[in-house]
């Protein structure tokens, strides 16, 4: 051992020594603040019940008192939080307090400051010097973004210069140094090249000790409205963006909170194979969705909406036919800038004319046809903006609901019920009215309730569905108004210029057919949603202040449009890659420039990931080789062995070959391996077909967990997460026929991370002919 390494233990032991009395410290304090809080609680009841028939300046003193406790009680509660939730990161840091250092002079300062860098911050027993830095404080940078050298880095006082001198990485473990590397060029490969080479557990892991270059970009990105990031399959864009969340939580930490963040992701899985990330960094997970549940919760109480991968179940398994074409061109323009235009042009003309209301009825009778309300509506066009109409008109309908209040309560029908009323509903009757004149004690035992107040209660509470009706303004006929885009495929030329698919007049029919029956095809819903909400207003959200939406490539125009008036308050990160995009709608774009006219191009930054670092070089290589951009990614050199391709003639042969396959690479060591299918249904087939293999789990859309070990999954649902070893269950010419699937081919390639087995029943994929041709599989 070398005398630099001793030295370096030894300061790894006087650090574990700090950390342990200020855990014993800690754990102490979080002990009394919850014996304070207990005996706070405590004597709050107490009071409570003690003292509230006394005198009224003994009731004065109580509550006082109370508000004095409330007050104590939040500041206990709060210490006590703010006291475990260190407590945990010091326990998180035993074991591995620290991963770098940087050596560094500052320009017109003396000396070379030591600069260690870990998970979290720790001061010495003084409270005056930083042992270590938490890697999110602005000195932390340098230790990602340079090499030995002149810097220049950001504080909140400006920036900084002087030159790093030396860089280290440190392996820690269990307290004990493993390795120490001195990096004086990239940022340790020796420890990515660890890491990276290692199996994967059940969960996505942080990278906050190997962050690289470009990751560091995105991850302290702060300037503009939108951080657009556009990377290469495994280049770690899922997990720049939970760093980047973890940066966002400490840099605001006196007004950012982690229920104020929102990641939209790919699928439930998804969620539960990432949840660990932030609370391994010692902060809480934000709120996690996924668009359809976005949909489905405004959309549910009026239609059966059509998920996403019920969508791409349908386009990938049926087979070539009009209706198939019909389908698809209908997704593709449903989720066009095109249609989106003609929706706002259609919202437009609804101001001179189309609204559709519906009738309102009261106990059978029509109490205002929709046609009147229509009249009204369109009887005074200049009076204000849209929106405002529609509020009037809300006002004017609230109004009209008064008046009918006022007259039915007078009928005998109100009358009848008001003889015929149970004790029990006089009861709750009274003790509504008694609340509501805010009556105490004896005035309030002694009030008579009227008949006239009981008729209008009772009235009222007939009315109530038609309020709610009012209120939510559904008497809007949105589906009406959706449905008249579609009920003249001549019509659509009034709202857009451009050129409307050939099968338009399909479109229109099957879009109107599927409205009948209240279902909502996955391509309508957005449209509908933004369609309603430009009509009736958007109910935004300002609470939320950050959301990042991971998987990007498959969301349409429409949906960021939709989600940008969601959150008007909000800064949006847009992670994708074009090379993934599955859907039917995705545009044959192959970068997010697009996304500029969001929020213009001042308020918007685009960063390029090209480096690659979940598969090794081989397996980069071979599914680089597969896409038309693919010369630009950049794999990490991590070695590996060739993907190889096996071809058999039977299914018999298929099951025999992959479930041989599956020992063979379980008697190797690997745990975590997927036979990706191309859809559900093939899914379904192969687990049938390989049920002679122990302990193999199918994946489904409502799977909900990242399951351990071997896994048979359908290719759209492997999104955005790795295994060790994939197989790709049948990649022929039958299933991956031409370069419709090519980006459904290829992101269930990219999914592994050290082996790569591709079987084909009968003729092999065209989409591999160049990697056969160039020997990068075998
Ligand atoms: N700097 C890094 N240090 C260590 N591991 C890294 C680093 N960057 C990425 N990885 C690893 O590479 C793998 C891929 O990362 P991630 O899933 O974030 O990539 P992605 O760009 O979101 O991928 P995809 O688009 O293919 O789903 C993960 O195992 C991640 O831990």
């Amino acid at each position: 051992m070398t005398a630099a390494f001793d030295k370096e233990q030894q300061r790894i032991d006087r650090v574990a020594a700090t950390i342990a009395t200020q855990i014993e410290k800690l754990t102490e304090e979080t002990a009394h603040r919850k014996e304070d809080i207990v005996n706070i609680r405590k004597q709050f009841t107490e009071e409570i019940s003690f003292n509230t028939d006394d005198s009224f300046d003994d009731y004065l003193e109580t509550v006082l008192a109370l508000r004095q406790e409330a007050v104590e009680l939040t500041v206990s509660q709060s210490s006590h939080r703010i006291a475990t939730k260190r407590l945990e990161k010091l326990k998180k840091m035993k074991s591995s307090p620290y991963f770098g250092r940087i050596d560094i002079t500052e320009e017109d300062f003396p000396g070379t400051d030591e600069i260690y860098v870990g998970t979290s911050s720790l001061m010495d027993d003084s409270g005056e010097d930083f042992l270590i830095y938490d890697w999110r404080a602005p000195v932390a940078s340098i230790y990602y973004d340079f090499e030995p050298g002149p810097i220049r880095y950001k504080t909140p006082n400006g920036f900084i210069t002087g030159t790093l001198e030396k860089k280290y990485q440190y392996l820690i473990k269990d307290g004990i140094l493993q390795s120490m590397f001195d990096t004086s060029l990239t940022i340790g490969d020796e420890v990515l090249q660890q890491v990276l080479g290692q199996g994967t557990n059940k969960h996505m892991n942080s990278i906050v000790a190997t962050i690289q270059q470009e990751q560091n970009q995105v991850i302290r990105h702060d300037y503009k409205k939108l951080l657009v990031v556009h990377g290469a399959a495994g280049s770690g864009k899922t997990s720049a963006a939970l760093q980047r969340i973890a940066y966002l939580l400490y840099k605001y930490r006196e007004t950012l909170t982690a229920d104020q963040i929102i990641l939209f992701s790919p699928n439930a899985m998804f969620n539960s194979y990432v949840s660990n990330v932030l609370p391994e960094l010692g902060e809480e997970n934000m709120h996690q969705v996924t668009f359809q549940e976005y949909l489905n919760e405004r959309l549910q109480d009026d239609f059966t909406v059509e998920t996403p991968f019920e969508q791409l179940e349908y386009i990938l398994t049926q087979e070539d036919s009009p209706i198939h074409r019909t389908r698809v061109a209908s997704i593709k323009f449903k989720a066009s800038s095109q249609f989106f235009e003609a929706i706002e042009t259609y919202r437009k003309a609804l101001e001179i004319e189309g609204m559709i209301f519906k009738d309102l009825t009261f106990r059978g009778q029509v109490l205002i046809t929709g046609k009147e309300i229509a009249e009204r509506f369109y009887s005074d066009t200049e009076a204000s903006r849209f929106t405002n109409r529609v509020e009037l008109l809300k006002e004017w309908l609230t109004n009209l609901l008064k008046e009918t209040l006022e007259t039915e309560m007078k009928e005998p029908w109100v009358h009848e019920k008001v003889e015929l009323l149970s004790e029990n509903s006089y009861r709750k009757a009274k003790e509504h009215l008694v609340k509501k004149h805010g009556l105490r004690n004896e005035e309030a035992d002694e009030y008579e309730v009227t008949t006239e107040e009981l008729a209008r209660l009772i009235t009222l509470q007939h009315l109530q569905p038609l309020r709610t009706i009012v209120d939510s303004f559904s008497f809007v006929d949105s589906k009406a108004i959706y449905a008249q885009l579609f009920a003249d495929p001549q019509a659509i030329t009034r709202w857009t210029s451009g050129e409307t698919p050939a099968e338009w007049a399909d479109i229109c029919r099957e879009t109107l057919a599927m409205l009948t029956d209240n279902h909502l095809s996955y391509e309508d819903a957005t449209p509908f949603l933004l369609m309603r909400a430009l009509i009736q207003g958007f109910s935004t959200n300002r609470t939320i202040k950050q959301i990042l939406i991971d998987e990007a490539q498959d969301y349409s125009t429409f949906q960021f449009e939709y989600l940008k008036r969601l959150f008007p308050e909000t800064s949006m990160t847009v992670l994708g890659d074009f090379n993934q995009a599955i859907f039917a709608h995705a545009s044959d774009d192959i970068d997010f420039h697009g996304l500029n006219r969001l929020y213009g191009e001042e308020q918007t930054a685009i960063v390029n990931m090209t480096r690659s670092y979940r598969s090794s070089k081989p397996i980069i290589d071979f599914t680089s080789s597969l896409v038309p951009n693919g010369a630009s990614i950049i794999p990490f050199d991590r070695e590996g062995v060739l993907p190889t391709l096996t071809q058999v003639a039977t299914t018999e042969e298929l099951h025999h070959s992959i479930a041989s396959k599956i020992a063979a690479l379980r008697d190797e060591g690997y745990v975590s391996i997927a036979i990706i299918c191309k859809s559900a249904e093939e899914s379904i087939a192969a687990d049938h077909g390989l049920a002679s293999v122990e302990n193999l789990k199918l994946i489904t859309k409502g799977s909900q967990e990242y399951e351990e070990g071997a896994v048979v999954i359908p290719s759209y649902l492997a999104k955005g997460v790795e295994f060790e070893a994939v197989i790709i269950y049948d990649a022929s010419a039958k299933q991956y026929g031409d370069e419709r699937v090519l980006r459904l081919f290829y992101t269930a390639c990219t999914r592994a991370m050290h082996e790569l087995q591709l079987y084909s029943l009968g003729p092999v994929t065209p989409l591999i002919s160049h990697a056969l041709r160039d020997g990068l599989i075998q």
